[in-house]
């Protein structure tokens, strides 16, 4: 579901990847600098100046509307994606701000999940190695050992000098924390989803997600819950975004009920979110995902294909300035991190 590489031959020639070759990053290559080929946006619809207009004269462009509900915030839905709803500028600045620091720090932690687990088991302090420049010094695991125990990793964090000077043992392996940092895709909270199965495996060791973020989702869940039932946030996908990174198009069909909203927070860059049908056909709506936006997808529209082919790390194009300056007067390792980057909170109702 999650692996972009593994785009079969068939889908190679779908509508929805024809649109998502047409936005995802390619360089035309100079001489000294990789430069990005540029690409066509006038397509890509705009929920933050169709929020502007509304706000200004009342008009939506056509295939949008607004909900009326007592939320505080406006809410668009498209006509032809029913169950699809898109809130510009959900979260503050201050709540951006905390999302990213947890996502960063916490999220990746024990027993959460990350894609480095199959490779080198849990990471502990994973952002902050990484800012103090640390290096991870792995132990190579004896094949024939039977420790199940994955809460002890076999490997110790080391200063980043006393990798320099070698350990003098070849059963030794050492990788930056900075390297780990940029390749670090997912971490996955509460609940945790077994890939091998394609199942959420409730057997497996887990921690709820937090109070805090279960409030906001509950909120921001609200407008599409079915019959005004509360949302119950059990499980959450935290996606991590470099240059280049993209997610291919790809349905979330392991929880049971699809009534139930996955609540979709968008941080740090901008990116491009495709919005497929129920087949890869069908040909996508292209929408830009600024940090704050929250995106809704229930019923219907848990049925259909959804991607993001592309995140913008340019001055002009990124549109994080506002979010910068929070995190300019404090610790500038977060600044480093998301000026070229993007996160998306995902969370969901399993059961
Ligand atoms: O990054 C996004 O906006 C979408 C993430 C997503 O679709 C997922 O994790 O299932
Ligand atoms: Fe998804």
């Amino acid at each position: 579901m999650y692996d972009s590489e593994v785009i079969n031959e068939e889908s190679e020639r779908t509508a929805f990847r024809k649109v998502e070759k047409k936005y995802k990053i390619y360089y035309d290559n100079s001489k000294k600098k990789k430069i990005p080929r540029p690409v066509d946006l006038s397509e890509v619809i705009d929920f933050k100046s169709i929020l502007e207009k509304y706000n200004y004269d009342g008009e939506l462009m056509e295939g949008v509307t607004a909900i009326q509900c007592d939320f505080d915030r406006s809410i668009f839905c498209l006509e032809n994606r029913p169950g699809f709803y898109f809130i510009p500028g959900a979260l503050s600045l201050e709540e951006q701000c905390q999302w990213i620091r947890e996502s960063l720090t916490s999220f990746p932690q024990f027993p959460n999940r990350t894609n480095h687990d199959a490779i080198y088991g849990p990471i502990p302090y994973l952002f902050v190695s990484a800012t103090e420049g640390k290096a991870l010094v792995f132990e190579e695991r004896d094949p024939h050992s039977v420790d199940s125990d994955t809460s002890n990793p076999k490997w110790k964090l080391v200063e980043e000098m006393d990798r320099l000077s070698g350990t003098g043992n070849d059963a030794y392996k050492s990788v930056k924390a900075s390297l780990l940092l940029r390749k670090l895709r997912w971490s996955t909270l509460g609940l945790q989803f077994d890939w091998s199965k394609r199942s959420y495996n409730v057997d497996l060791p887990h921690k709820k997600i937090p109070n805090s973020l279960c409030d906001l989702a509950r909120r921001m869940a609200a407008p599409a819950m079915p019959n005004g039932e509360e949302f119950q946030p059990e499980a959450a996908i935290v996606n991590y975004f470099g240059l280049g990174d993209m997610l291919g198009g790809h349905l979330d069909d392991m929880e049971k009920d699809w009534s139930k909203p996955i609540v979709s927070m968008s941080l740090g860059c901008k990116a491009i979110f495709l919005l497929g049908g129920k087949c890869r056909e069908d040909s996508p709506i292209a929408m830009f995902l600024r940090s704050g936006d929250v995106v809704l997808m229930a019923g219907e529209a848990r049925e259909c294909f959804h991607g993001v082919p592309r995140i913008f790390t340019d001055t002009e194009n990124a549109e994080i300035s506002t979010l910068e300056s929070q995190f300019v007067d404090e610790d500038l390792s977060f600044l480093d991190y998301i000026r070229t980057s993007r996160i998306n909170i995902n969370i969901r109702q399993v059961f």
